[in-house]
């Protein structure tokens, strides 16, 4: 596999420290070894997270071609366009965000606190949009491209979660590198990766990375997206386009991406209970935060699979902690219930 041959443009401290979750595990019966692969805390930049990661691959095109403006798009809350921002100001770049009605709910300061707030501090000109959800390529961001073009910028496209990006699913590629490094040290590999999916390159990465030592369907991704039909085909397109950018050798085939559907209802950016619960277990055994979004609903996907046994007694499941937490502020009301 040839990762090698792209410029990675470090946004990231380095490999993403693995921590493991002994009280967790220990609650849900201790046969299972849950660990957390840290995203959550992989960069400096605004609390970082999976895009931070993706981007160290988008960001070499855009200082070699003397791109001066970063423009993506996201829900009000997206964690991805707060990314975008903090590596536009970090180098020195302008950045248009559209941020679209993805998620129906709106509480009176929803528009106005966790990314979206972090977002405009960094400068980012944030545009709301009343669009609905969707993981496709969106006429809305195209306007704001052109809107770039026609005052005389030079706008570098960046798409949902980086996603339909050619280069979207390199990042998680080094992921599944990193991690056996890491196994390496531990002594011990891990018999389960959990990640949660939305636009899909993430899992995408994974699936190539792990491939290359058998493990692509040691992947499970737990959708949160809530329309899986779309967020699978994503991830088997990105994958496979990875597979042959990185020269993996091998065929990347639909059963490979391992998509799990129970946990994303009632719908994209709405908790459902056992996403609450999974929130506050984490939180109060480990310390450790995840999102009514999207950590939130893989985390209980994860404690969920546990408890029905689906991982074997002696597992050891790696936990893909991607970020997410800033977004808590815009969901108080479903904590402040007591
Ligand atoms: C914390 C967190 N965890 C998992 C995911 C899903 O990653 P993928 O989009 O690569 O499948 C996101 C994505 N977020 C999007 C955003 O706009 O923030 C791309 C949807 C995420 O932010």
């Amino acid at each position: 596999m040839k990762l090698d041959k792209f410029t990675r443009y470090p946004l990231t401290f380095g490999p993403s420290p693995i921590t493991p979750l002994k009280r967790l595990s220990e609650h849900l019966g201790g046969e299972v070894e849950l660990y957390a692969k840290r995203e959550d805390c992989n960069s400096g930049l605004a609390f970082g997270g999976n895009k931070t990661r993706k981007l160290e691959y988008l960001i070499p095109e855009v200082l070699e071609g003397g791109y001066d403006t970063l423009v993506s798009i996201g829900g009000i809350q997206s964690n991805q366009t707060r990314q975008v921002a903090a590596a536009a100001a970090h180098l020195g770049l302008d950045c248009v965000l559209v941020q679209e009605n993805w998620v129906n709910y709106h509480d009176a300061s929803y528009d106005k606190v966790g990314n979206i707030e972090l977002s405009r501090i960094m400068g980012a000109d944030v545009r709301l949009d009343p669009a609905g959800f969707d993981i496709g390529i969106r006429e809305s961001w195209e306007r704001a491209l052109e809107s770039v073009r026609a005052k005389g910028g030079k706008p570098f496209p960046i798409p949902a979660g980086c996603s339909e990006h050619p280069y979207g699913g390199l990042g998680f590629v080094g992921f599944a590198e990193e991690v056996r490094q890491q196994e390496r040290e531990l002594g011990f590999t891990f018999d389960y990766i959990v990640v949660c999916s939305v636009t899909g390159s993430t899992q995408a990465g994974m699936v190539v990375g792990f491939a290359a030592d058998g493990r692509a369907r040691q992947v499970i991704g737990i959708d949160a997206s809530a329309k899986p039909e779309q967020t699978h085909a994503q991830i088997l397109r990105i994958a496979q386009h990875t597979a042959d950018l990185v020269e993996l050798g091998q065929p990347i085939a639909a059963d490979d991406v391992v998509l799990d559907t129970r946990f994303g209802y009632p719908e994209y950016g709405l908790p459902n209970d056992g996403t609450l619960e999974a929130i506050r277990l984490c939180g109060r055994l480990e310390g450790v935060l995840t999102d009514p979004v999207y950590e939130g609903k893989s985390m209980h996907g994860m404690i969920e699979k546990v408890r029905l046994g689906e991982f074997p007694a002696g597992s050891k499941v790696l936990y893909a902690h991607l970020g997410g937490a800033p977004a808590l502020s815009a969901y108080s009301e479903w904590f402040s219930r007591g």
